[in-house]
């Protein structure tokens, strides 16, 4: 990472824009919810990260900080970082080669944390989007770690800290949304649209499945479908 220069940080700030852009056209950022942050420099911890409650599917001059380790603004300014800084932060602290971390708030992932929620994970095989999280071995299994929506935002850090997988790029809170991050803004945008279609795919396989079994318990024959026989936390 460079060294932090006003020219690094319009420049950092426009990569934000673009991704925040993208995601917003995607309706990812319901309600001013969700946050993005790009890494500056990692010694000093120089992130810029989105403000607090901004509209994010508009960009103005005023969407953007920088911070320090601390999550505190780095330079002087009235704007608040986003109220999860501490959560990039950490993120950062603990996986040293990321340089983007990003978070959004979904019906689909918020669903899939409430389904297994109680289980810590959620477990996702057989698909080919799973390249699409840098993990390439043929039948790649994954676990992606699902945390308790602490209200308490330097507890909910230390959780998501706790179940940290440098090998998943991603963390699921419950009934709140996905943290994903990558080694830079193209790896992490990448990581999150894997995890969201692999999380919608998730929803429409266990519909189908289920009319399945009902299609098949009217008309008293087996359900087609050999996969149709798995439990549903194995899909
Ligand atoms: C209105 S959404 C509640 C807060 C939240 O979860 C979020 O992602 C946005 O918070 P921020 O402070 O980054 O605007
Ligand atoms: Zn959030």
């Amino acid at each position: 990472m460079s060294a932090y220069t006003h020219e690094i940080r319009q420049q950092v700030f426009q990569q934000l824009d673009q991704v925040k852009l993208a995601f917003a056209a995607r309706g990812w950022f319901p309600g001013t919810s969700g946050n993005l942050s790009i890494k500056i420099s990692s010694a000093p911890l120089l992130v810029a990260v989105t403000a607090s409650g901004k509209d994010k599917t508009v960009c103005t001059p005023h969407d953007y900080l920088v911070v320090d380790e601390n999550s505190k603004p780095y330079e002087a300014t009235t704007l608040k970082p986003s109220a999860e800084t501490q959560i990039h932060t950490a993120i950062y602290r603990n996986i040293p080669e990321i340089g983007a971390v990003f978070h959004v708030h979904t019906v689909p992932n918020n669903i899939v944390s409430e389904l297994y929620g109680n289980q810590g994970y959620v477990t996702l095989r057989n698909q080919e989007l799973i390249k699409g999280l840098g993990i390439w071995e043929e039948g790649a299994e994954i676990q992606i770690p699902i945390v308790e929506n602490y209200a308490n935002i330097p507890r909910l850090a230390k959780e998501v800290e706790r179940v940290l997988n440098p090998q998943v790029p991603g963390v699921l809170i419950r009934n709140h949304g996905i943290y994903a991050w990558g080694k830079n803004d193209f790896e992490a945008k990448r990581h999150l649209e894997a995890f969201e279609f692999l999380f919608a795919y998730h929803l429409q396989w266990l519909q189908v499945q289920h009319i399945a079994v009902q299609l098949a318990e009217q008309h008293a024959i087996q359900p087609h479908n050999p996969l149709t026989y798995r439990t549903a936390g194995q899909l």
